[in-house]
């Protein structure tokens, strides 16, 4: 998929695709590293809002602010990936856009919400490029949008 990005056309018209799949406009975007995080800033300038970069395996150690973390359910690899980022970046007055390329188990995007949460800040969903999602009950949970269905591809 990170093949692409190398279109220029593609890489004009995601970001503005992935901001319009909900109707409510959010004041910042999230996205985890790696692709969800170019995802997401291509997501918020197109928006015209803010961008907070979604970490992976890094937190508090690195410095002295305070950091929001979670702990991803076992994801696509049976990975149980540690995410988080500092807590001053979200409000609670903040509603959040999550940006992602694809999504397969929810991991990810569940650790994401209750990141937002954490943070008392409003979830709106989770946009994604593809949705794989293998629990297609997660589609209207968590909720998550997306602009091609795995079938499609
Ligand atoms: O629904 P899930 O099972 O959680 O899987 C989806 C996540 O996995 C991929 O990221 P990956 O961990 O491969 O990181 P990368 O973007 O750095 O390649 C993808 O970009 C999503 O973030």
């Amino acid at each position: 998929m990170t093949g692409w990005w190398r279109d220029a056309e593609l890489l004009r018209e995601v970001g503005p695709a992935l901001g319009a799949l909900y109707d409510v406009t959010p004041t910042v975007v999230i996205g985890p590293v790696s692709r969800g995080a170019m995802l997401g800033a291509l997501t918020a300038a197109a928006l015209g809002v803010g961008f907070v970069e979604v970490r992976k395996d890094c937190g508090p150690a690195t410095d002295s602010d305070r950091w929001v973390l979670r702990t991803t359910g076992p994801d696509y690899r049976d990975r149980h990936v540690v995410f988080g980022f500092r807590r001053g970046l979200l409000k609670s007055s903040d509603r959040v856009l999550m940006v992602d390329d694809w999504a397969d188990t929810g991991a990810t995007a569940l650790a994401a919400r209750a990141l937002v949460e954490d943070c008392g800040a409003h979830w709106i969903g989770a946009a994604c490029v593809v949705d794989g999602l293998t629990d297609t009950r997660l589609r209207h949970d968590l909720p998550l949008r997306a602009l091609l269905n795995i079938r499609q591809l």
